[in-house]
Order: C-alpha cells, then structure tokens, then sequence
C-alpha cells in the first residue's frame, strides 16, 4: 500500500483520572503528507504519545479530529479502528519486546503478523523473509529476539510493524537505549521501508538528531504543535486558533501579560513589545 495522508485539526485530548483532568492535548493542528517521514519531539509529557495513540486509534479524541488517509477515526467503530490497524496502520510501541513473541522467530512473528491482517482484510501475503530484508536482517528468519543485538531486536520489531505493508507506520521512541550505530541502522531501515513503500513514518523521539535525520520534526509543547524543524531550518507555527507558540529562550523574556503592537510592513511582520513588562530594547522577535 502507498502511504496515508494525516490531518488534525484542533485536536484536544483530555485525561479523565480521579485526582483531576488531565489536558493532554489541547488543539493540535498537523499536517503529513502520503510518504513523508515526520519526527515528533518535545519535553516528558508534552503530549507526544498522547498523539500517536489518537493516530493509532488506540484512543479518540476528546475534541477534533484525526483523519488518517480517507478514515475519520473519531466516526470509525472499534472494530472498523481495529482492523485498520494491523493492516493500513503499522504501530511499534516503544521496547522491540513488547512488539514480538519471545519464543517465536522472527519469520514466525512476522507471519503471525500478516496472518491477522490477511484474516481481517484478504491481503496477499508477501515472504516475511522479503520484509526482514528490508529491514537489514535478511537471514535472520530463524532467530529469535533473544539472540539479537539491541539495534537488531528494534529492526525485527520495525519488521513486524510492516508486516501488512501498512501505508502509515507509528514508531515510538525506537531508538532510545541504542547506541550511534544501533541508532544508525534503525534509521537505515526506516529510510528503506519509506522509499521502498512510500509509508508515511511517523517517529516518537526525544532524540533530536534523529528530528534531524527524518528531515521534518514537529515539536509538541504543553499539548500544542510549538515549532517545526524542516532542512535545518526552525520555524513558529500558526495554530488553527491563530495563536503563535513563541521559542522558549524567546519566550522566557516576555513575562505574561507583556502587551506587544503588531508591525506588518514589507511582506513581513515584527512583534514590538511594549506596555505591562519592563523589557530590554533589544527583544523584539520576528513572526514571520
Ligand atoms: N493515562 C493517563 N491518565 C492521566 N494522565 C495521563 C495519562 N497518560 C498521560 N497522561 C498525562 O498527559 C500528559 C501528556 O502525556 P504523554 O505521555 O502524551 O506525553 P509525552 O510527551 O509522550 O511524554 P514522554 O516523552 O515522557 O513519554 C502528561 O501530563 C501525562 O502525565
């Protein structure tokens, strides 16, 4: 399958628990092309995993709405939500061992895999020997996930999550816990299974040269898309409320409250502080 197209729009999740509310996310707008590769990064608790689970369909949204390829998520029954996942969405959770069974090689594994989406929607199935190929263990059919290195383990589970061919894959933090090499090698594989494919990849990390690597990494703040990195470059993000998150070292110069005038001249727009704080001259930060 080509890879699927993500869209959230004014995106709120909220936690109910007993000792209070919890706003996990609270109005995510993004935007992911069929085949990109998109990292998302941010601090503990930022709402990263939040995300990827209402992606997964894993949890609905409190408010907004996901759409992955033509599905609303939030109007898809649990069983219609179950079966796409598994064959259309791919989802690795983070530690290869929670993806795989331990006493099973990993062909069986990957069979077993593409046994349950062939069941669910009569896929073909391809030679799990071909998709541990494409992940850089070509040979490996026989092993188990016991007998691989750390770097190996998280490629056999990237395995697994291909299993169906699915056209969005959701991979949460697979590279923590390796070293630069094992690093290396899951990106190596993600980046073949994208151009191979054409799977969108959407990758969990705190790591930022994996951001980096991907090319695209959106960072989730306080439950909102913050900023963006794209080729290098960071960017503020407009929300579809129209609020601006400002970078945080920008940020921490402009107590709440600080009132700013709005100058739009020449195709481009200054933020000139002004009014409630007492501000050095200097931090004047540019929207656009
Ligand atoms: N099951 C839950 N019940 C209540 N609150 C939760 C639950 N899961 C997450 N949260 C809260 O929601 C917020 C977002 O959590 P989330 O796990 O999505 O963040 P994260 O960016 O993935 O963090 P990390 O990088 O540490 O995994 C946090 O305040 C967290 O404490």
């Amino acid at each position: 399958m080509s890879g699927l197209a993500v869209a959230c729009r004014r995106v709120v999740h909220i936690y109910r628990a007993e000792a209070g509310d919890v706003v996990a996310l609270s109005g995510v707008d993004l935007s992911i092309g069929p085949g990109e590769m998109l990292a998302l990064v941010g601090p503990s608790g930022s709402g990263k995993s939040t995300l990827v689970a209402l992606l997964a369909g894993l949890m609905r949204p409190s408010a907004g709405r996901v759409n992955v390829g033509t599905f609303d998520l939030g109007k898809l029954s649990d069983a219609e939500i179950s079966r796409l996942r598994g064959t259309q969405i791919g989802v690795v959770l983070q530690g290869a061992a929670r993806n795989l069974l331990p006493y099973a090689s990993l062909e069986r594994n990957v069979w077993l895999a593409q046994r349950r989406a062939a069941r669910t929607e009569g896929i073909e199935l391809e030679d799990p020997e071909r998709i541990l190929d494409l992940v850089g263990l070509r040979g490996k059919g026989a092993a188990r996930l016991t007998d691989l290195a750390p770097g190996a383990r998280q490629r056999a589970a990237l395995a697994v999550g291909i299993a169906a061919s699915p056209g969005l894959l959701l991979v949460d933090e697979p590279t923590s816990q390796l070293d630069s090499h094992g690093r290396d090698e899951v990106l190596d594989a993600l980046e073949t299974v994208n151009a191979e494919r054409g799977t969108t990849v959407v990758v969990v990390t705190h790591d930022a040269e994996v951001g980096a690597r991907l090319g695209r990494a959106v960072t989730i703040r306080d439950g909102r898309v913050g900023a963006e990195g794209r080729g290098g470059q960071d960017f503020a993000v407009v929300a579809g409320d129209g609020t601006v998150q400002l970078p945080p070292d920008v940020l921490g110069h402009f107590p709440p409250g600080t009132l700013f005038t709005v100058d739009q001249a020449d195709g481009s727009v200054t933020l000139v502080p002004g009014g409630a704080a007492q501000l050095p001259e200097s931090h004047t930060g540019d929207a656009a």
